[in-house]
């Protein structure tokens, strides 16, 4: 439901419907609605379990003077959403806000709690490139279940076209549309976002030593992570080809399926990460046989509240890659 309605919104996009936050990154009324739906979608599914939902964003802004517009075109989506894909009666404005805010849970190691992203990659989405739905259960601070639903991320692998520019023009396409999954221990699949029914494809990588041909993936925003740091690593190791720049925890999935050989995230320092944005994704690229560190090699630590706090970076390859890269960082970037 959260990729119907986000896929909507990408198409017709108007001004007025996305705004900045306070962190100066952008959110859309794509983003409300689809925390909305899937937690909707989680309390009908488990209406007696204890709940609680560490999401992304909050009502606040919704909630203060001049928020009444945006509010009512949130709730006319999610209305419109729920009646076809669910059968289910009309929410009111303030049953919506009330949704959203239930994402407000401090998480932490012990219990269960959702983790959720509804849009990921929003820069992404408003660009008409990739974005992803992220949706994880975290049970004593281990990610225990991850779905990634990418509704422009084809179902063969991605092409550096794909990547760059015009994802969005092959909406609603057939074969446009996948979706990840795996438990801990139970492996990870994927098939496709929209026509149900087919079968799930086992992921399973290779732990290949030449990396001559491997490709590396990065966030398609070099504001978000350092391109310059990731591609002076990379020639290291032996790379030649060109980083395949893509939004979103799209790139874990693409990465689980072998698209490309490893993700290098490098924020530029003062930023702090949210465990939203990789709990997801890091359980379906280490369940398809990837490695997940922090660039000291510590798993990433998903029970220690919202923030995600590493060292310096993620780098997330199959093993003997991983260890590659991380032998190399020592020598660019000696931990300080
Ligand atoms: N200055 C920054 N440095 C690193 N990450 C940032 C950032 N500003 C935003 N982000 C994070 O990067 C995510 C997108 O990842 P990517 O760069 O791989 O597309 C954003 O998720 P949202 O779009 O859900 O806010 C946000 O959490
Ligand atoms: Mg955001
Ligand atoms: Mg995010
Ligand atoms: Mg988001």
């Amino acid at each position: 439901m959260a990729a119907v309605l986000s896929e909507k919104v990408q198409l017709q996009l108007k001004a007025g419907e996305f705004t900045d936050k306070a962190d100066a990154t952008p959110v859309t009324i794509a983003d409300y609605g689809a925390q909305a739906l899937v937690i909707w979608s989680l309390r009908r599914s488990l209406p007696d379990a204890t709940f609680s939902v560490v999401a992304e964003e909050d009502a606040g802004d919704l909630r203060e003077p001049g928020g009444e517009e945006m509010a009512a075109r949130i709730t006319e989506l999610v209305n419109a959403v729920l009646s076809v894909e669910a059968g289910a009666p009309a929410l009111s404005s303030e049953e919506v806000l009330d949704l959203i805010d239930l994402g407000d849970s401090a998480g932490g190691s012990q219990g269960r709690h959702w983790v959720l992203d509804p849009i990921d990659g929003t820069r992404g989405f408003v660009g008409m490139r990739q974005y992803a739905v992220c949706l994880a259960l975290l049970d004593a601070g281990q990610v225990v279940v991850g779905v990634l639903g990418c509704p422009n991320l084809p179902m063969e692998p991605i092409t550096d076209a794909d990547a760059a520019a015009g994802a969005a023009e092959r909406v609603g396409q057939a074969g446009v549309g996948a979706l990840f999954s795996a438990t801990l221990g139970g492996g990870a699949f994927v098939g496709p976002l929209k026509e149900g029914g087919q079968p799930l494809q086992r992921l399973a990588l290779e732990d290949s030593a030449d990396f001559g041909e491997a490709r590396f993936m990065e966030s398609y925003e070099s504001k978000q992570s350092d391109h310059s740091f990731a591609g002076r690593l990379a020639a290291v190791v032996g790379v030649t080809r060109p980083p395949l720049r893509v939004d979103s925890a799209a790139k874990y999935g693409a990465l689980a399926r072998g698209d490309a050989a490893m993700n290098l995230r490098f924020p530029h320092a003062g930023y702090r990460d949210k465990i939203w944005d990789h709990a997801a994704g890091a359980l379906i690229a280490a369940e398809a046989g990837a490695v997940i560190s922090d660039v000291g090699g510590k798993p990433l630590d998903f029970g220690n509240g919202r923030w995600l706090d590493m060292d310096r970076g993620i780098v997330t390859a199959p093993p003997a890659l991983h260890a590659a890269l991380l032998a190399a960082i020592q020598d660019l970037a000696p931990a300080s």
